[in-house]
């Protein structure tokens, strides 16, 4: 055992693979590749499995690359306390900042890296990058200011869930990153708090009369942003931490004057946010922190354009990207936009939360309206408040005073030509129950939390099977059970292929005709004809 002990010394000096070895001669790259030792053999002085390795530079016993490293990371740290990964930028020069901010070191130290893996498998977590800290088990294991574990006392978040549990520590040491969770799973706390924290920290330290923002957070939506503005002061209360909001609808003035009173987070839509730049004398040169949540829909052309310009006016800001879905050409644009990303996955992305469960109806598009009215009827299958999801605004406003002069219920329209007021309003009057059906477009699909829906209606099929998604998990918040009434007929077909996989996939019933349209049928012949092209 000890002949093979040196010879793998030899051959690799630890790190350094020979090429043309066979597999098995590879050093072990993960401390979870590493089988247990057996008795009598070295064990791995981080994580006890067999100690197959010995560490060049420490002589100890270790089992993989990846205990190597943590020994390293151990080493070094006992050394020089303060020499953390470095910051990204910081509002001013001091690098403390972060380490002060940063995760619990003990806490840190005390899990192995076999430990941290096993622990990201059970919470479902992956990641993907270079130093990233192991999630944390509770709030209060991040040093984050007593006030803010204090407001998410009272705002209920007991435990983090899984993405805040990985994310949270990410961001606080100043890591980009790119965050793909399911619907409803807590992201928008996952970059509030690291953003509340660092700027309260900030200010604290260095309190001065010019607040100029030190974070920003652009959403495709005013209904996302206002949302996040509430959930940001609710979590910042009591901290010297300001917010303003910056969307169509409002005010400018109003929102120029705020900023300049001194706010340390800008929550915003990328078409004001470039007024706001373009036209007014605000100085953004201290934002030190950019969150593009629904990164999907921000680079999608349309708002791509309007956000490179608000993040080319910025100094190299810590970026936080978020969405339920995150496909391959947006992880190609997230890489180029900020350096050395991490990426977290949280769950299974871009697929409907498995908590909801989707009924999908093959209705012939005369028929809607009727099979719609039937349902909401029906003492069985309507299930208030519920959304309907349509593709126009126009079909929006019909739709909703079809349903109340037909069914006696009273509903309301939600979509982007209504005044910001009066979106404001119908949303308020919904999360009371005072109405108890809402049909909207789009822009209810994304983010917005809709806490007391269980119940979606998706009257129109949305252009992507990502807004799919989006639009269904309205219906769901932190994996409580929810339900997705989906019409389809072939008016649909560019979706079917797709639409048919993920029902499968989630155990949903495929509708007979679905399941036999030759659109169907079609795209799986072509991509069975490929395959065999390939493969042949
Ligand atoms: N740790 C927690 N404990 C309890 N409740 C939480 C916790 N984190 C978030 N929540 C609540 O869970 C709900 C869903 O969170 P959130 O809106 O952030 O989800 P999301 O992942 O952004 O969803 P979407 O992709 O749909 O935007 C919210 O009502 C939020 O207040």
């Amino acid at each position: 055992m000890e002949e093979d002990k040196k010879d793998n010394q030899q051959e690799s000096s630890f790190g350094e693979i020979s090429g043309g070895k066979d597999t098995e001669d590879l050093v072990k790259e993960r401390s979870s590749d590493q089988r247990e030792a057996l008795s009598g053999e070295p064990s791995c002085v981080i994580c006890g499995r067999y100690g197959e390795y010995i560490c060049d530079e420490t002589d100890d016993d270790i089992c993989s690359m990846e205990c190597k490293q943590v020994l390293l990371l151990r080493l070094a740290k006992s050394q020089k306390p303060l020499d953390r990964p470095p910051a990204v930028r910081l509002p001013t020069t001091d690098e403390c900042f972060y380490v002060r901010d940063g995760v619990n070191e003990t806490e840190y130290q005390c899990l192995s890296g076999y430990q941290i893996e096993s622990l990201r498998r059970k919470i479902e977590i992956k990641v993907k990058g270079e130093s990233v800290p192991p999630p944390i088990l509770s709030f209060s294991s991040c040093n984050l200011p007593e006030k803010i574990q204090h407001n998410l006392e009272l705002a209920g978040y007991e435990i983090p869930t899984p993405v805040q549990m990985q994310a949270i520590p990410a961001a606080l040491i100043g890591k980009n990153l790119l965050v793909s969770a399911d619907t409803g799973s807590g992201k928008t706390a996952s970059f509030l708090v690291p953003i509340i924290s660092r700027c309260a920290n900030f200010r604290l330290k260095y309190p001065s009369d010019r607040k100029r923002p030190l974070a920003m957070v652009m959403e495709p939506t005013r209904e996302l942003c206002v949302q996040v503005e509430e959930q940001a002061k609710l979590l910042g209360k009591g901290l010297p931490f300001k917010t303003a909001l910056v969307v169509g609808g409002d005010a400018m003035a109003k929102q120029i004057y705020r900023i300049q009173q001194g706010v340390e987070l800008i929550v915003g839509t990328p078409g004001r946010l470039i007024d706001l730049l373009t036209k007014h004398d605000i100085e953004l040169d201290e934002v030190s922190v950019l969150v593009l949540d629904e990164v999907d829909c921000m680079l999608q052309r349309g708002f791509r354009d309007q956000v490179m310009q608000v993040f080319q006016a910025l100094t190299q800001p810590q970026v936080l990207m978020y969405s339920a879905t995150i496909p391959p050409e947006v992880e190609k644009m997230a890489n180029s936009i900020a350096k050395d990303l991490v990426f977290v996955s949280a769950g299974k992305p871009n697929r409907p939360n498995e908590s909801v469960k989707q009924v999908v109806i093959w209705v012939e598009s005369k028929q809607k309206k009727q099979k719609l009215f039937d349902i909401l009827m029906s003492k069985q299958h309507f299930m208030p408040p519920v959304v309907v999801f349509v593709a126009s605004r126009l079909g929006a406003d019909l739709l909703s005073e079809a349903i109340t002069v037909t069914t006696g219920i009273r509903a309301l329209s939600i979509h982007g030509e209504k005044p910001m007021k009066e979106r404001r309003e119908t949303l308020k009057l919904f999360l009371t129950g005072e109405v108890s059906v809402i049909v909207a477009t789009g822009v209810l699909g994304r983010g917005v939390d809709l806490l007391r829906v269980k119940q979606v209606i998706v009257f129109d099929m949305p252009n992507s099977m990502k807004e799919y998604v989006h639009q269904i998990g309205r219906s769901s918040r932190l994996g409580e059970e929810g339900t997705a009434i989906v019409f389809v007929n072939e008016e649909n077909k560019n979706l079917f292929r797709e639409l048919v996989e993920v029902l499968r996939s989630s155990g949903a019933a495929v509708p007979r005709e679905l399941a036999n349209s030759r659109y169907t049928m079609a795209s799986y012949s072509a991509g069975r004809a490929l395959k065999k092209r390939k493969h042949g």
